[in-house]
């Protein structure tokens, strides 16, 4: 990413000429992810749906406290300005803006917002093309020939070869120093909750084709969102907000168990993570955030009484589906909020800062020694009417964007006073698995 931006001024004044955005029904590709190129690819997928997009139709960089209030105000006019045909009629058709932002306000890494030239979504047997002219008037409607001549161009998708790894801001084995640094606060009463991370530097023998990563973590981890924004990947079990229509969707997690590899191992070990005090208490404070800060937009919220096990390949984890309706509480009356709005009210959650969020941001601040750039940050995307999905974004890595070999590796853990440091450091490498088996050329 290019230097940030962190004054309202230029974040507002790096308005595009209005855009001409087509959307136009498409037969569902099998593939998304094949579309990609390897330059700056755009993702967003699940389970084969999602979008991809390619190309850059405007862009703003913002930075600071008002880093995601600055992004909504661009977006607001970008979209305000453009002249739109959206044959389709889905969530993500029309003009769709992917963006990443900064976990810490301090961190130079601010946050982005990426429109692209060209969007392919696909949506429950729907498909459909987006293509985004920064010039000119509407024109004949584009088809598939566009995208397939797209295709017949991109380069093979590489291998990176051989990964050598090594530590990052903090070595690994003086990590659980630091989680020692975190228990000792919380029982000293200073906080209840503190999520600690770290980083690892990977190097590659090749330059990185993202499309490698991106593929394996599709393929392996398929009930993540999979994302790649402006040189940050990964593939995310944790989703900050979904906003369909009113309807605002959570899937907030915390509380983990590392997996055996052994299924019958695997479901002993659900039982006692559904069972253990240490990782419910961390999963409430994180499920109380979530509901703590959709309140004042929203009529009801639903919580579940209780969470369930989310397996991975790599983990067990806690997990709760909170849903919620838009309206009503101090927002009564007044527009509904962006998804992207709604992801700034709940960012940071529970399950990346802890509780309290100010006690929590300001021991990370002086304990963790690293900057989290855009680690544990939200990812995702918005459309035009503000509704999107942004994940959290975790099991993820952010590409050095001035060596294309190299890439920060990021994993923490939720901190509560039962925690045992060498547990922690255990499922921070876990957690960090997703990662390396994406770099891996096996
Ligand atoms: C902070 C991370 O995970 C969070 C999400 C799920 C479970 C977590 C935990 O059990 O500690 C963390 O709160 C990470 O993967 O880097």
């Amino acid at each position: 990413m290019t230097s940030p931006l962190d004054d309202r001024e230029r974040a507002a004044s790096s308005h595009p000429e209005p855009l001409v955005v087509r959307t136009v029904p498409l037969d569902a590709p099998d593939d998304l992810l094949s579309l990609l190129p390897e330059d700056a690819p755009l993702t967003w997928v699940r389970r084969g749906d999602g979008l991809v997009g390619w190309g850059e139709a405007a862009r703003v960089e913002v930075g600071g406290a008002s880093r995601f209030a600055d992004a909504e105000r661009w977006w607001q006019g970008v979209v305000g300005h453009a002249v739109v045909r959206d044959e389709v009629g889905l969530p993500g058709t029309g003009p769709v803006a992917f963006g990443s932002f900064a976990f810490d306000s301090r961190s130079a890494a601010g946050g982005v917002l990426v429109v692209p030239r060209v969007v392919v979504g696909r949506r429950d047997g729907h498909a459909w093309l987006t293509v985004v002219e920064t010039a000119g008037t509407l024109g004949a409607a584009p088809d598939w020939s566009l995208v397939a001549r797209h295709v017949a161009g991109l380069t093979p998708v590489r291998a990176p070869g051989p990964v050598a790894y090594a530590s990052g801001a903090v070595e690994a084995e003086d990590w659980p120093a630091v989680v020692a640094r975190g228990v000792a606060a919380i029982r000293s009463g200073e906080l209840d909750k503190v999520v600690l991370a770290r980083d690892e530097v990977a190097t590659t023998a090749e330059p990185l084709d993202v499309r490698h990563a991106l593929r394996r973590l599709a393929d392996r981890y398929p009930t993540t969102w999979t994302f790649s924004v402006d040189g940050l990947i990964g593939a995310t079990p944790e989703l900050l907000v979904r906003s369909d229509k009113g309807l605002v969707t959570s899937r907030v997690l915390a509380g983990t168990i590392r997996r055996t590899g052994d299924d019958d191992a695997d479901l002993a070990r659900a039982a006692i993570l559904a069972h253990s005090s240490k990782d419910l208490e961390e999963h409430e404070y994180a499920v109380a955030s979530v509901a703590r800060a959709l309140a004042p937009y929203c009529s009801s919220t639903n919580v579940p009484d209780a969470p369930f096990v989310l397996h991975l390949p790599n983990v067990l984890h806690l997990a709760s589906d909170v849903t919620a309706v838009l309206g009503g509480g101090d927002a009564e009356g007044g527009p509904h909020p962006t998804s992207l709005a709604l992801a700034a009210a709940l960012h940071p959650t529970a399950a990346v800062c802890g509780t309290p969020t100010e006690a929590a941001r300001d021991l990370i601040r002086s304990i963790e020694g690293m900057d989290r750039a855009r680690y544990a940050g939200p990812v995702g995307w918005v459309g035009a009417d503000g509704d999107g999905e942004w994940g959290i974004a975790l099991r993820s890595a952010e590409l050095d964007p001035d060596d294309p070999r190299r890439l920060r590796l990021f994993a923490g853990c939720g901190i509560v006073a039962a925690s045992d440091p060498a547990a922690e450091l255990a499922e921070s490498r876990a957690k960090l698995v997703p990662m390396r088996t994406a770099l891996a050329s096996d």
